[in-house]
């Protein structure tokens, strides 16, 4: 599972992780603008509440998946979602406000329009996402290439293939 703020990466560089890995690349943002629309339509019309309630189904459906899952930013902000994370690998990627700021500005991020409140949300969130993570990448100034082949090694290390196993050996009924 891919964790960290928007615009981080976990879309561009997870799809091409999962490649490496030559598993199926879910992204849970992709998987409501599939079923609902676009996410600024969402937020702008029913509100961040009705986002999150529709997000938390997608990550339920997401968890179960064999596959690089790519987490929505905010989607670790749901309790039973950090629950979960507790039993499977988790990577957060990060990236400095130094190199989000070219990433930035598509319209497409209706709670980080800018880099001043991409930092904001970051500061709100970080304690949250490196408690959550098992493993933590930057992907700062890097070619990404180079962070998805990081990712990759990471999910085939023991650590990740250990808690993957545990959790694929569990019951699974929510
Ligand atoms: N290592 C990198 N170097 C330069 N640009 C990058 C890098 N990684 C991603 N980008 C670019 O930054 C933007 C944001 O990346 P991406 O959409 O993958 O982030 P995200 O973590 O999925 O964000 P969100 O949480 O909003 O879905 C994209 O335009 C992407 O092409
Ligand atoms: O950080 C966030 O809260 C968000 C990040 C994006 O991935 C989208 O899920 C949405 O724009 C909200
Ligand atoms: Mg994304």
């Amino acid at each position: 599972m891919l964790i960290g703020p928007p615009a981080a990466g976990k879309t561009r560089i997870g799809k091409r992780a999962a490649r490496i890995l030559g598993v199926p690349f879910v992204d849970t943002d992709k998987l409501i603008e599939a079923e609902h629309g676009a996410i600024p339509d969402i937020f702008s019309s029913r509100g961040e509440p009705h986002f999150r309630s529709l997000e938390r189904a997608q990550v339920v459906k997401a968890l179960s998946a064999d596959a690089v899952v790519a987490f929505g930013g905010g989607a670790v902000l749901d309790a039973d979602t950090q629950r979960d994370l507790e039993s499977v690998p988790v990577l957060l990627l990060t990236v400095r406000p130094e190199a989000v700021e070219s990433r930035l500005g598509n319209g497409k991020r209706p709670l980080v329009p800018d880099v001043e409140s991409w930092i904001r949300v970051y500061e709100r969130r970080r304690e949250l996402y490196q408690r959550l993570a098992d493993h933590v990448i930057d992907s700062s100034f890097r070619p990404t290439d180079e962070v998805a082949a990081d990712i990759a090694d990471w999910a085939r290390s023991p650590e990740a293939a250990h808690k993957a196993s545990a959790h694929s050996t569990k019951e699974y009924t929510r």
